[in-house]
């Protein structure tokens, strides 16, 4: 998979160098290139913000660094991109949406900043890829930046070869709908707290009942939207 990320802070993915996505981008699962939008303005203070027709507070990112921008990046593609642009206005992320992005050959980010981006560079982008404005949950941040992380690692963890054990990714919160069991590990009895003991009695079929039986217990408690969805789809 090939990722490109459009940003006016492109230090702050210098994070991707490290860990599994780090050792994923030298292995060449996963190509990511970091793009500073300030590289397609021209003029001497690398403007990419002006203040908004029709009044208002803030600023609203100009079009043509955009424009530019994925211009180049689409003349460079070998496929048509899916184009996701963070938005608190957008659809939301889930666990389907990061499995969904794992199995495409490239995805442009770009991160907005400000108040947001002309509404014409999304229409623009349709022309050059598939467009996807996606918010990671009913909240503001400052910009796209945090959002493109979160939905890189997200996706980029279910490629095949990134996490050395496969099944690890099968029983994790939010793969079959329901959020996870809880997990320990030794010692058996810590600070006077005891592991349950059907996970040391060796009967496996006792102990996937009694995991599947929490997954339902704390859905049911943290998050009964979820069982609905269940339900909905008994
Ligand atoms: N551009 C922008 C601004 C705020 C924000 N909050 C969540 S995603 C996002 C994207």
């Amino acid at each position: 998979m090939r990722i490109d990320i459009v940003t006016i802070f492109p230090d702050f993915f210098d994070v991707l160098e490290v860990s599994l996505l780090g050792k994923a981008r030298s292995s060449g699962l996963l190509d990511v290139r970091v793009h500073d939008l300030r590289d397609w303005t021209h003029d001497r203070h690398r403007t990419v913000d002006d203040t908004p027709y029709g009044g208002g507070a803030g600023m609203v990112m100009k079009p043509e660094p955009w424009g530019e921008a994925l211009d180049e990046i689409a003349r460079d593609a070998a496929s048509r991109p899916t184009i996701v642009f963070p938005s608190p206005a957008g659809a939301v992320f889930t666990q389907a949406t990061a499995r969904e992005f794992s199995g495409l050959e490239h995805i442009v980010f770009g991160c907005g900043r400000y108040e947001g981006i002309d509404e014409r560079v999304f229409d623009y982008a349709g022309t050059l890829g598939d467009v996807r404005l996606v918010s990671l949950g009913d909240y503001v941040l400052n910009g796209g930046e945090v959002a493109v992380m979160a939905m890189v690692e997200a996706a980029g963890r279910l490629i095949p070869g990134v996490v050395g054990n496969p099944d690890s990714l099968v029983e994790e919160s939010h793969e079959d709908g329901l959020l996870e069991y809880p997990s320990f590990t030794k010692p058996s009895v810590w600070r006077e707290r005891e592991v349950p003991p059907v996970l040391l009695s060796g009967n496996h079929g006792a102990v996937a009942a009694w995991r599947r039986e929490q997954q339902i217990e704390r859905t049911r408690a943290r998050r009964p939207d979820l069982l609905s969805d269940q339900e909905g789809r008994a």
